[in-house]
């Protein structure tokens, strides 16, 4: 579980995290949304015990982290956006380094490395890190960040670079952990990264977090559109509707676009029963939170 208060990170003057109040359940898996310079890996890394918050406070399974950074990182795993490791070792190699700051023993290590690089799709490479491509490189920080077998994983932008078929393996990964009880916090500023994976969803823009929820709440709260449009076909003419809260409708032939100030699907379909029309299709066009995101984050920008 992840929670934080007020959390806040001031770089010259400008807040990078202004006044950030989140909580992630554990076995969550919560998409941490925004476009680049939100502030996405700067929380992160306050989350993680590597930047000093200016101010507020953030907890790791109850643990104060600025207070207990240590026993944070025994429970926590972090991919870094940007994941770096030693290029003349192997993976191998380079696990087997980071197991002794948890400190595992060797065997033990070998045993848990050995299954992990075959989990992450890195099971038969056995050339120096240096000569990985980004993907692969990916792969080995998703092994990284599970060797301790963390309570709580922190990924930021874990996809960049992954090839389609990494991507579905990362998915699949991460649903795995959720299901075990872990809870994972998961940066991007791709929407349909997060909507793959997260149950619940974060917006961050210029350090504030601007909704939070399931991706359908996000998209109500963040929806600025008053009005609904609804479309509807019958058979034969569509005949004009008389609702008073239709502000505008588009009639063609057998079809009709209507805008209206609520959703008057019923009214419309009563007043087509009415006229023995019969009603072939009566939906309401909502707004992909693509759309809303696209207008509302990015337009800001
Ligand atoms: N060390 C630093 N010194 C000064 N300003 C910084 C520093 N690190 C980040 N910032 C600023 O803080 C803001 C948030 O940056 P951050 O890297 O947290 O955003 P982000 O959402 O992770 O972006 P990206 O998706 O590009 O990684 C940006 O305006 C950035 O320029």
């Amino acid at each position: 579980m992840i929670r934080t208060e007020e959390l806040t990170k001031v770089y010259d003057g400008v807040k990078a995290v202004d006044s950030l109040n989140l909580t992630v359940e554990k076995g969550e898996v919560f998409g941490f949304l925004g476009p680049n310079g939100a502030g996405k890996t700067t929380a992160i890394g306050m989350m993680v015990g590597l930047l000093e918050p200016t101010g507020g406070k953030c907890f790791v399974n109850g643990i104060d982290v600025t207070k207990n950074p240590l026993e944070v990182k025994k429970i926590t795993g972090y991919l870094p956006d940007g994941v770096g490791f030693y290029p003349n070792l192997t993976a191998v190699q380079n696990l087997k380094y980071f197991s002794r700051f948890y400190g595992m023993k060797d065997s033990e290590a070998e045993t848990r490395i050995k299954g992990l690089l075959e989990y992450v799709g890195l099971g038969n490479v056995d050339k120096p890190v240096g000569s990985y491509s980004r993907g692969m490189k990916q792969r080995l920080g998703l092994a990284q960040a599970l060797l301790n077998d963390p309570d709580v994983l922190f990924l930021d932008e874990p996809t960049n670079g992954l090839d389609p078929q990494g991507v579905i393996q990362f998915r699949k990964i991460i649903k795995e952990q959720a299901e075990k009880g872990k809870t994972v916090f998961f940066s991007s500023h791709i929407l349909d990264e997060v909507q793959h994976v997260c149950s619940t969803i974060g917006i961050i823009s210029k350090g504030v977090l601007v909704a939070r929820g399931t991706t359908d709440e996000v998209r109500k709260k963040m929806s600025k559109d008053e009005t609904v449009t609804i479309i509807v076909k019958v058979k034969g003419d569509m005949p004009r509707m008389s609702d008073p809260r239709i502000i505008n409708a588009v009639y063609n032939n057998g079809s009709a676009v209507i805008q209206a100030s609520d959703d008057i699907r019923d009214a419309i379909s009563e007043e087509l029963f009415s006229k023995n029309m019969r009603v072939r299709e009566l939906r309401l066009e909502e707004k992909s939170l693509e759309e809303i995101f696209l207008e509302t984050v990015y337009r800001s920008e």
